[in-house]
């Protein structure tokens, strides 16, 4: 485990080669059942360059009209999003170290020209729960600093079953994704990298 600022752990190849096969076959079905779709900024409607989907009770969206937000149901489809593997169940419970099983399960799909700007994850209630995101398919060029925009920024590249915990001081730390780097893995029929991102929404049992 290394840190890449206070709070912010990455573990370098935390999935092997089957693991990351058997967890992106489960990330097949949900896509099959929750197409991924292109979301907007709030207010501009400028469109992502990653598109989107969740599994899990709540899923994030963004749109023009009603910005940042949770909710239930893929705004395409209408459907109640399909629920959380239990393979990243498993993941969250080794590595997450906090009581309650994650309700949201945001999948970012990035081809060979997406990328995310700096930001910070904070439509959540529980800021107790940390953020936990991993990587599968072509590496990216990630970029993380502290809890102040303009605070010093540290990149490193993430490869294919790389896993980032963002929690404690590091839950509001600022983070995006500068650049993927096409066919640098084999996982994917095609380039483009797959993020997978874990998170508490709500505060208390649910
Ligand atoms: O793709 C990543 O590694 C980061 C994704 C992210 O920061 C987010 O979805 O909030
Ligand atoms: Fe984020």
């Amino acid at each position: 485990m290394q840190a890449l600022a206070p709070g912010v752990h990455l573990h370098p190849g935390y999935l092997d080669a089957s693991a990351q096969k058997a967890l992106l076959e489960e990330i097949r079905a949900v896509v099959a059942q929750a197409p991924l779709y292109v979301p907007a900024m709030p207010r501009t409607g400028k469109p992502m360059s990653v598109r989107m989907t969740n599994c899990g009770a709540l899923g994030w969206v963004t749109d023009k009209e009603r910005g940042y937000r949770y909710q239930a149901t893929h705004p395409v489809t209408g459907e109640a999003w399909p629920a959380i593997p239990k393979m990243l169940l498993d993941i969250w419970d080794d590595v997450a170290n906090f009581p309650l099983l994650p309700q949201a399960c945001l999948v970012n799909f990035y081809s060979a020209d997406a990328k995310m700007g700096l930001h910070q994850d904070r439509d959540e209630q529980e800021l107790g729960a940390p953020v936990v995101s991993l990587s599968l398919g072509d590496d990216c060029l990630f970029r993380v600093g502290g809890t102040a925009r303009n605070a010093p920024t540290a990149s490193v590249r993430l490869g294919s079953g790389d896993l980032v915990v963002l929690g404690g001081e590091g839950r509001l730390a600022f983070h995006g994704v500068d650049r993927i780097y096409p066919g640098t893995s084999m996982l994917l029929k095609n380039e483009g990298r797959i993020n997978l991102t874990l998170r508490r929404v709500t505060r208390g049992q649910i």
